[in-house]
């Protein structure tokens, strides 16, 4: 995405006025993804035609036959998938991505280098800025925690949001959780973070965790935390911490289920925006092994002298992989769809005596830390009324840091694909958020 984002800006900042991202997404496919043409274009005709606004619940509520009629636009996020399927089919859709993504001119001398499988820890923490763990869980509870999630996973739902001009679906199904404990102490407040995990879709208050969630939780939360203070800190980490209070705290998850092989989740980097600067995630995987699979975004000034690494990271059962601090800065990850995988044999039966069932079933919590400096109240909104998202801005790193981040309009998921150009840079101080750990080394 950062690459279209990156084309957005440089139209904008061509322009004597503002434009609708949708009029620049427009002009850009007009133009091959040439900036400057479109720029020019753009200058030169009159605004597109504006369309009538449904929210997304009311286009989803439409019968099929009025929605067929109904026309969408406009580019989003969702909180984490890029892959998509689209629910519909109207008019062919450019393939907005191809002709937006310029390829970099790489010298020819820089090496192409093959994917990577990482399948021993070793690997894992040499080549990328995670820990895998396995067997975190005492296996029985590994088992149960598994047939917890597949009961429920029945009644999760696929994400929907807007992609260009039409409703598309996660090919995977997603749930929300909010620890009772440990941070959770207004509910109306989580309720929006839920909101937005759903792309802006009304939920009802956000599940607690159940009780074998809560054990595991108690569990990663004490891995995170030792192996946090093996690392090095970033400036703009959470800088709390001090005393009895552990550091990261699991206050939410959130939890995918990928059905067999073809389910899987886009090349993303998650969202920010209650998390938070330099982050730190824990992936929890149940049930049959996938692939997690990361590559590294190369910043524009090393694009021509360096290129990316496709690693391969088997996840098994009862495996935990912690996506330390920069890995939302600097990586792109990814479950893709795979055409074999193995059966899980759950150890256990799901009652005493009764029969083991093999699964092709993956289901992972992630385990994340909503900070209390970027809790939902304090989100600044776009022009549009709706909140923010937070990214970091990955292709510009300098000397291997980001310290740039942007505040975008993310209304576009849910209102018809129609948001506004907010853009506005992340101030910490000026936002009065923190303590960060730059404070701590400063006192
Ligand atoms: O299934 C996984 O391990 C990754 C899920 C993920 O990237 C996400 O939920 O943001
Ligand atoms: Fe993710």
């Amino acid at each position: 995405m950062a690459d279209t984002e990156t084309l957005l800006v440089l139209v904008q900042s061509l322009l004597d006025s503002p434009r609708s991202t949708e009029a620049i997404l427009d002009a850009l496919i007009q133009c091959d993804g040439d900036p400057d043409a479109a720029a020019n274009r753009l200058s030169h005709n009159s605004p597109a035609k504006k369309r009538r606004r449904v929210d997304l619940n009311g286009w989803l509520k439409q019968s099929p036959a009025k929605r067929a009629k109904e026309s969408p636009p406009d580019p989003p996020a969702s909180p984490a998938a890029s892959t998509s399927r689209p629910l519909r089919d109207t008019k062919p859709v450019t393939d907005l991505m191809t002709v937006l993504r310029q390829p970099p001119k790489i010298e020819k001398t820089v090496p192409v280098l093959p994917p990577m499988t990482l399948s021993m820890p070793a690997l894992v923490a040499e080549h990328t800025p995670c820990t895998l763990r396995h067997s975190v869980l005492p296996p029985d509870l590994a088992c149960k925690l598994f047939y917890t999630m597949m009961d429920a996973a029945g009644q999760w739902s696929r994400n929907k949001w807007w992609l260009f001009d039409r409703v598309v679906e996660s090919p995977h199904r997603t749930a929300f959780f909010a620890r009772r404990t440990n941070g959770i102490d207004d509910d109306d407040s989580w309720q929006e973070a839920a909101q937005f995990w759903y792309n802006g879709r009304m939920t009802d208050v956000p599940p607690v965790f159940p009780p074998e969630m809560e054990e595991a939780c108690c569990i990663v939360e004490n891995l995170v935390n030792k192996e946090m203070k093996t690392r090095h800190r970033f400036p703009l980490e959470w800088g709390g911490g001090t005393g009895g209070d552990p550091g990261w705290r699991a206050n939410v998850a959130a939890s995918n289920c990928y059905e067999g092989g073809k389910e899987s989740v886009g090349f993303h980097s998650d969202h920010l925006t209650y998390l938070g600067p330099y982050t730190t995630i824990a992936s929890l995987s149940l049930g049959t092994s996938r692939v997690f699979r990361l590559r590294e975004v190369i910043p524009t000034e090393e694009a021509k002298s360096r290129r990316a690494r496709t690693f391969n990271i088997p996840l098994s059962h009862n495996s935990l992989t912690i996506m330390h601090a920069s890995c939302q800065e600097k990586f792109k990850h990814s479950i893709p769809p795979q055409t074999v995988i193995d059966m899980f044999r759950p150890p256990f039966p799901k009652s005493p005596g009764g029969a083991i069932e093999p699964s092709s079933c993956r289901v992972n919590i992630t385990f994340r830390f909503y900070r209390p400096d970027f809790r939902p109240n304090s989100i600044p909104r776009c022009k549009c009324g709706v909140p923010t998202i937070l990214r970091p801005d990955m292709k510009n790193r300098v000397d291997g840091k980001t310290d740039r981040y942007w505040w975008t309009c993310y209304a576009g998921a849910q209102n018809e694909g129609k948001g506004c150009n907010f853009w506005q840079l992340l101030d910490m101080a000026g936002e009065g958020r923190g303590p960060v750990v730059a404070d701590g080394l400063q006192g």
